[in-house]
């Protein structure tokens, strides 16, 4: 089994609760409040900026060049694309640049954030690679997940696009090569070392749970 496949099947069932929190399903409906997808909005633009971090992170935490650049590639994509991206989307939703750049990072975004960043601190490449996983690859599957949902609002919902840009062709191909990257960092690792990283991947995803609930709960 893949690193990825085995540290998922270690924590099946929080996994679960963040591919299929009631934020995601309610988004996947087309029933979620808007205020709850704006205030998840703006917390995610903080998330994205600590994630930024997180990448420069990986590069000084590699080891050789071809990791290096890896991470460099996912730096560069945060901080010349996505993140300028997220505050048109913002725009769109009602959201201007000047608000998020005056937003107090609500609980569950420190929690989230700073335990990747630890990961890495504490730990090498893998350990923050581990770290980042679920939410590289979660969302992948979360998008993926409501596509293959019968109630899930493709069309005509104002959360459709949010669906369509996880789906995409280039969303997914970042997820897999995130799996690939732990499944070559992941070989030949003796049995304490895969259960301290089943630890971190699933912390991480029950930061990720944490989040949607945040969301959901409009909470500070
Ligand atoms: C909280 C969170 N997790 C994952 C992603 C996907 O990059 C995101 N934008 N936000």
């Amino acid at each position: 089994m893949s690193l990825y496949e085995h540290l998922k099947a270690q924590c099946i069932d929080d996994w679960n609760a963040y591919i299929q929190h009631d934020f995601v399903r309610q988004l996947g409906q087309g029933t979620l409040a808007k205020e709850c997808f704006q205030h998840y909005l703006k917390q995610d633009y903080l998330f994205l900026i600590q994630f930024s971090r997180a990448w420069g992170l990986a590069v000084f935490k590699s080891e050789d060049l071809t990791s290096m650049r890896y991470a460099q590639s996912g730096l560069n994509a945060m901080l010349d694309t996505e993140i300028s991206l997220h505050v048109d989307y913002c725009r769109d939703w009602g959201i201007s640049e000047e608000q998020l750049l005056a937003l107090p990072e609500a609980s569950a975004t420190v929690a989230y954030t700073r335990y990747v960043l630890d990961a890495g601190f504490a730990g090498d490449l893998l350990d923050l690679h581990v770290a980042l996983a679920p939410c590289i690859i979660g969302y992948a599957e979360i998008a993926n997940w409501l596509a293959a949902q019968p109630d899930t609002v493709r069309e005509g919902s104002p959360y459709a696009p949010w669906i369509e840009m996880y789906l995409s062709d280039e969303y997914q191909q970042a997820a897999n090569t995130e799996r690939e990257l732990l499944d070559t960092l992941g070989q030949g690792l003796p049995p304490a070392r895969l259960e301290a990283l089943a630890k971190r991947f699933r912390t991480a995803t029950r930061m990720e749970v944490s989040f949607w609930q945040m969301g959901l709960d409009r909470a500070d």
